[in-house]
């Protein structure tokens, strides 16, 4: 593609209709996701693919829209919701992460890497967004049905790209394949986020109560708790606010479960791959932590006390430019959302010179634009933290339509920098402790979905870093305290021998 035209059109069968445009200039991007943006909506094609995520802001144009995105931003710009967030995820780091990798290290054990993940991030989603924490995490990652529903309505929504709408809607008719399963799993969801809601509400009354008499537990300041405070007595949400509760709360797992998860597998894959660049990584941590630790004097900052780093990370986080353009490196070169899909309400013409109408679906490959020579140069390829890093030594900027992981235009997406600074404080607390390795002979290539998955998951070998005079490193603080697991589901005790 890239040596031709940078945009091609496909069509269908002919009793389908079908007109596909994919395209990977940026010219077009910006011209579709910005310039001419309310030509552009989301649409009624895009709404019947994504018909389980309902009202959800993925869903909605216009005023439905406009309301979600403001009630985002209340949220994002919220003085206590920063601070609720980030101590969330170092709990969860501390108390969930870290004791099953020092499980797996101690005993030689060989983890998937992407499932645990994907239970990191489900948990700190849905407490971020619940302020409720299911607690997947644990040694023997056993099943929980809600990982398996998202998955299947992931799928069923992926399949309705790729087949003529006839044919996905036939099956819908007749309950088979893909159809019947996204069904099932829309009840497991839903069972899940309204067992939620009504928990809340419940938490809410007593909560109103309490404050009557001016005692009583505060509640958190998480997402459904500012919906609720919102929408009571609000005309905007239609006569069901429990559904509206449910569309809205499904959008946010949608948004950031798979999409963490994955860019941290790709990001530690990486790693293993280039060490030179995990060594100025971990460089870059030492000079701030040393830093931090004289300005706090007496404190001795050492990479397994999480309470210290979690007080600290807002400090050294910010300075980490380093692994930040990392961070950058590794979503050029495996977009967690490797595809986007938009149609025109009116005809239009791209700066490409291509003529598109309403029958036109238009797509942009993310994952081909982040590999093209004539965007990122010869080297392309490589993963070259150095490309982000200006000579001045800052966060060189890139135009949103030409580096495409986190969209463009108004509909950018809101959890970007929530999801750096996680992936940032997953990496401080991995890196410092243990060497991550693929299993050898496993293979590790991207799946063909909605979200950049690795297709055979990423089956890794962790092992307990040594430390100069130190020897190995303890068992950490959190592990020490945990002696049995830390998940909803089992009761076992894992007795550790330091
Ligand atoms: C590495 C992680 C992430 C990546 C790569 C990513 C990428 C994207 C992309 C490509 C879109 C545009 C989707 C579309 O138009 O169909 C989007 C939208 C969105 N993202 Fe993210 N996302 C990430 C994490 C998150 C997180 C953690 C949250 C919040 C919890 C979040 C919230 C949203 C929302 C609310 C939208 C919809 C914006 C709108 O339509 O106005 N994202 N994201």
């Amino acid at each position: 593609m890239e040596k031709g035209s940078l945009t091609f059109v496909m069509k269908g069968p002919r009793f389908t209709n079908m007109k596909l445009l994919i395209t990977v200039d940026p010219a077009n991007a910006q011209h579709i996701l910005s310039k001419n943006f309310g030509n552009y909506p989301k649409g009624s094609k895009f709404k019947e693919r994504f018909e389980g995520l309902g009202d959800g802001i993925f869903n909605v144009d216009s005023e439905m829209w406009k309301y979600h995105r403001k009630m985002a931003q209340l949220l994002l710009s919220h003085p206590q919701f920063n601070q609720f967030w980030v101590e969330k995820i170092w709990e969860k780091i501390e108390t969930g992460l870290i004791p099953i990798l020092d499980h797996v290290s101690k005993q030689g054990l060989e983890i998937e890497l992407q499932d645990l993940f994907g239970r990191f991030t489900f948990d700190t989603i849905s407490t971020v967004v619940l302020d409720y924490d299911p607690r997947t995490l644990c040694f023997d990652l056993p099943n929980f049905p809600i990982f398996k529903a998202l998955h299947d309505g992931e799928e069923a929504i992926f399949y309705r790209h790729v087949v003529p709408a006839c044919v996905w809607k036939f099956q819908k008719w007749l309950g088979i394949g893909t159809e019947k399963k996204s069904r099932e799993a829309s009840k497991i969801v839903d069972n899940f986020i309204y067992g939620c809601i009504s928990k809340k509400r419940e938490e809410m009354r007593k909560n109103s109560q309490s404050n009557a008499c001016k005692v009583g537990p505060k509640l958190g300041v998480d997402l459904m708790t500012l919906y609720m405070d919102e929408i009571r007595g609000s005309g905007e949400i239609g006569s069901n606010p429990d559904k509206f509760l449910r569309d809205t709360v499904l959008s946010y797992f949608v948004a950031g479960k798979e999409t963490i998860s994955v860019a941290l597998c790709w990001f530690f894959y990486l790693l293993s791959k280039n060490p030179h660049v995990l060594a100025k990584i971990k460089e870059e941590l030492d000079v701030s932590m040393a830093q931090a630790k004289d300005h706090h004097g007496d404190e001795k900052i050492i990479w397994d006390q999480y309470d210290i780093l979690s007080r600290k990370f807002k400090e050294v986080g910010d300075k980490l430019i380093y692994l930040h353009a990392a961070i950058c490196e590794a979503l050029r070169l495996y977009p967690p959302v490797p595809f986007n899909a938009k149609a025109p309400i009116e005809p239009d013409t791209l700066p490409s010179g291509h003529k598109v109408d309403s029958s036109t679906q238009i797509i942009f490959s993310m994952y081909a634009m982040g590999r093209m020579k004539s965007l990122w140069g010869e080297d392309c390829y490589e993963f070259k933290p150095e490309r982000w890093i200006l000579e001045t030594g800052k966060i060189r900027h890139v135009p949103s339509h030409k580096f495409l992981a986190f969209n463009s235009g108004p509909r950018t997406c809101l959890g970007k920098n929530m999801s750096v600074t996680i992936i940032k404080a997953v990496v401080i607390a991995i890196i410092g402790k243990y060497h991550i390795q693929p299993v050898r002979g496993h293979p590790i290539v991207p799946g063909v979905s909605l979200v950049l998955h690795m297709r055979h998951g990423f089956k890794a070998q962790s092992r307990l870093k040594f430390v100069k005079n130190k020897g190995l490193l303890a068992v950490s603080k959190g592990f020490a305290e945990l002696a049995s697991c830390a998940c909803s589901g089992c009761s076992k005790n894992f007795v550790m021998d330091g």
